[in-house]
């Protein structure tokens, strides 16, 4: 509770602090002939998200709205200038590759010892990411994604048996589900078995302990918006003060599983395990046999794989490969279950390569799964679950044909969200139109517009795994059950402002029809 009551009078200092800074400094657009949000704008925006009522992807979507007509325009993040990129071909592309090298951090927090799990490629800055990086990137390389797919495979067909059971014993051809629960399970068993290598049998056991320290760290909170806000506006401060992002129940977690499933592998005579923690292990133990055991070793040898970067590394890709796989495959049913026309075209896709193949559908003959692709990129064009994407200025940037220079630790942010829907780039973007991403239209996307994975160095690594992920889900379901909406399915998407991914508000009830 006392904590709680310190954190909301920081909290009003800085309200009263930033609208004071904000206005002051309202001349710093001004003067550089950059369009911005007016002191008001900000406050309201700033004390909407202390209360819950709005999400940062919200407020980004609206000053990309209110920016029509420019190409960027200026906010403040707390007291710090930001810029809002809008234009795809000038800015966004030159920001995420073609200058990236201005631009290579997401921000210009300190990351504190105390919280390990803030130690990932989502947040690490400058070498110590790009080192980290070029690890991690083999993990999901082509030939890693290839051994995966049977183990991908084997988490669709359980999935498959699990709908079959649940129809049988509701002794009907089909049967109403929360598609939410089902997906969110689903992509507990996938996440857990691509990062740790392990069952985690959350398809029949919902209750894993796992999937909730997962929901826990992802949600977004009072407390943690406090810590975020601390932090912007002086780098440090927080870790000083004892505060970290992810509560030390939460760290403590990911340390010991993984503590106890590297154990487990050291006993392991599988050689050929190709899950995140194997392929990272086996990286640090050769980085080990050149000399370092601890994290003092690691820095004096400049070893990469620290104890400090393994836990942010898998713990990463637990809590957001969880989430944002589960709501992408909601998402991609949901729209499925309204299209019936486009179940029928997915159908006799995978119909057509399962016979090509004169059999199973290999790793490789999922390319041919063309149609499906288009329904997965058309699902993240409507859905992006991580749906901004932030540059941190590393080295002051003129705009290209303007005199405007973007100085140093200036943040500048791209509305994915809000790219996605705008009718110039997508005509009719509330329409669900997979032939957006046919072969013959794909040279109508302005480049820059389209960014589910974002773009660059910096990209998500783990785009091709996700589209695997969705694709053994369809092409094992589809063959076997047809999906419909529900008299209680809304037929309107609405978010749920309480996580960091765009994730649906309602449970979703769909229901699923097994073919005859
Ligand atoms: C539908 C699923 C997913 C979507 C739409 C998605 C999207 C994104 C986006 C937009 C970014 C920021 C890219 C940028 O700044 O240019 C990102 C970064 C990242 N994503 Fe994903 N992601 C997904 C799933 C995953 C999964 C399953 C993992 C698990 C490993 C993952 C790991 C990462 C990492 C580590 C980064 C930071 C990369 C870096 O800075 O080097 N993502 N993702």
């Amino acid at each position: 509770m006392e904590i709680v009551s310190v954190l909301f009078l920081v909290l009003v200092g800085i309200v009263s602090y930033n609208s004071y800074y904000v206005h002051k400094k309202h001349q710093y657009w001004k003067r550089r002939g950059v369009p911005s949000m007016s002191t008001w704008e900000i406050l309201v925006q700033s004390v909407k998200l202390w209360l819950g009522r709005t999400h940062v992807w919200m407020i980004f979507m609206e000053m990309h709205d209110a920016f029509r007509g420019h190409k960027y325009g200026g906010s403040f993040q707390m007291v710090r200038p930001s810029l809002v990129l809008r234009d795809p071909g000038l800015l966004i592309r030159s920001v995420l590759v073609n200058n990236f090298s201005n631009f290579h951090d997401r921000h210009n927090m300190e990351l504190s010892e105390n919280d390990p799990v803030h130690w990932d490629l989502v947040h690490l800055r400058g070498p110590r990411w790009n080192q980290v990086r070029q690890k991690a990137a083999q993990a999901f390389s082509s030939v890693k994604l290839r051994l995966l797919y049977q183990t991908l495979l084997d988490c669709a067909r359980e999935l498959d048996a699990h709908i079959m059971r649940l129809c049988l014993e509701q002794g009907q051809e089909g049967a109403e589900f929360c598609v939410n629960e089902l997906m969110s399970n689903y992509s507990m068993e996938v996440i857990g078995a691509s990062a740790l290598g392990i069952k985690c049998n959350a398809i029949q056991n919902p209750e894993c302990q796992l999937r909730r320290v997962l929901e826990l760290s992802m949600k977004f909170s009072f407390r943690r918006f406090s810590i975020w806000t601390l932090e912007s506006i002086c780098p440090g401060l927080s870790g000083k003060l004892g505060f970290r992002m992810h509560e030390s129940a939460i760290i403590q977690f990911f340390r010991s599983i993984i503590k106890d499933v590297e154990a487990m592998k050291r006993k392991d005579t599988e050689p050929n395990r190709k899950d995140f923690l194997q392929i990272l292990m086996n990286l640090r133990d050769s980085e080990q046999q050149s000399g370092a055991k601890t994290d003092e070793d690691s820095a004096a040898t400049g070893s990469i794989l620290t104890e400090t970067v393994m836990l942010g590394a898998i713990s990463s890709f637990l809590s957001v490969g969880y989430e944002a796989v589960a709501s992408t495959l909601v998402f991609c049913l949901y729209e499925l279950a309204f299209h019936p026309e486009l179940q029928h075209k997915l159908l006799q896709e995978v119909r057509r390569v399962h016979a090509e193949a004169g059999g199973g559908i290999s790793f490789e003959d999922t390319r041919k799964l063309q149609f499906m692709e288009q329904v997965i990129s058309e699902t993240l064009r409507k859905y992006p679950v991580s749906a901004i994407i932030g540059r941190c200025c590393t080295e002051p940037f003129q705009i290209p044909d303007t005199t405007v220079v973007v100085e140093k630790d200036v943040m500048c942010f791209i509305s994915i969200l809000a790219l996605h829907y705008d009718p110039k780039h997508f005509p009719d973007p509330e329409t669900f139109d997979p032939d957006r991403f046919a072969q013959e239209n794909l040279d109508k996307i302005v480049p820059g517009s389209y960014l589910p994975f974002g773009d660059g160095p910096r990209s998500c690594i783990a785009n091709r795994l996700v589209v695997m992920i969705v694709k053994t889900m369809l092409m094992t379901l589809i063959p076997n059950y047809t999906f419909h909406p529900s008299a209680r399915t809304p037929r309107r998407m609405e978010f749920d402002v309480t996580r960091f991914m765009l994730a649906p508000k309602a449970n979703l009830q769909l229901r699923l029809q097994r073919r005859k």
